[in-house]
């Protein structure tokens, strides 16, 4: 059971090729995370692996399954921007039940507050729309998620509260996940693999990574 990419290439329409032949796995039960500097492709990855965006050339599979095209999302994505991910309009419990019935043991896990759920998201912090967000992706059909900077938004302790009560969930329903994040520290807290993004872009993508910095290089060379 894991989530295999196998020679992916992607490059955003106009773009210089991101991806060529990238391909690695993250076995369910464990938690890889994925590093690179801003701008090196890590949001474009997460969308690819949620299947928002779709590989040029390549295959993403889900359990031995193709990433389906339509329907239920078995990877779930957690955006850096909760307010893009939800309909605006909406009241929090709509949010939530558009999911599915979240059970009261999660929000509560979650921090998530009864006054939230009659409010619309304009109406909460980042911290707290983020927190239903989480929330959301944990549908009980989910089989991977990804966190995209999931946690920028919160303070130190909240952070740690959040990602205790997250990773336990992971843990106990033996899910695969996917942490992309600047932080090295949260990294080393929570990933079983680190995979730099560098080391996705195969030999063609030298060109891209001359440009940058010759550690950046060594340690992209030495992963
Ligand atoms: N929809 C798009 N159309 C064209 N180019 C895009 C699009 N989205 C992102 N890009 C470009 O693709 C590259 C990778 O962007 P991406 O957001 O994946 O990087 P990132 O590593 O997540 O960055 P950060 O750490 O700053 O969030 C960037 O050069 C960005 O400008």
């Amino acid at each position: 059971m894991a989530l295999v990419v196998s020679g992916l290439d992607y490059g955003h329409p106009g773009g210089e090729p991101l991806y060529r032949d990238a391909s690695f796995r993250v076995e369910a039960g464990t938690v890889v995370g994925v590093t690179g500097p801003s701008g090196s492709g890590k949001s474009t990855l997460g969308a690819l692996l949620a299947g928002d965006l779709r590989p040029r050339a390549g295959e993403i599979t889900v359990d031995g399954a193709p990433l389906p095209g339509r329907g239920f999302r078995p990877v779930q994505l957690i955006h850096q921007h909760p307010e893009r991910a939800v309909n605006l309009k909406w009241r929090m419990r709509s949010v939530l039940r558009e999911s599915h019935a979240v059970p009261r043991e999660t929000l509560d896990l979650l921090g998530i507050r009864s006054e939230w759920l009659d409010r619309r998201p304009g109406e909460l912090s980042g911290g707290e729309l983020q927190r239903f967000c989480i929330a959301r992706a944990l549908h009980p059909a989910t089989r991977y998620l990804v966190a995209d900077e999931m946690t920028a938004m919160f303070d130190a302790i909240t952070q740690a509260r959040i990602w205790h009560a997250l990773i336990g969930i992971v843990r106990e329903r033996g899910l695969g996940m996917v942490v992309i994040s600047h932080e090295p520290a949260l990294l080393d807290r929570l990933c079983d693999e680190r995979i730099p993004v560098e080391r996705l872009r195969g030999p063609a993508g030298s060109a891209r990574r001359s440009r940058w910095s010759p550690a950046a290089r060594d340690a992209a060379g030495s992963a």
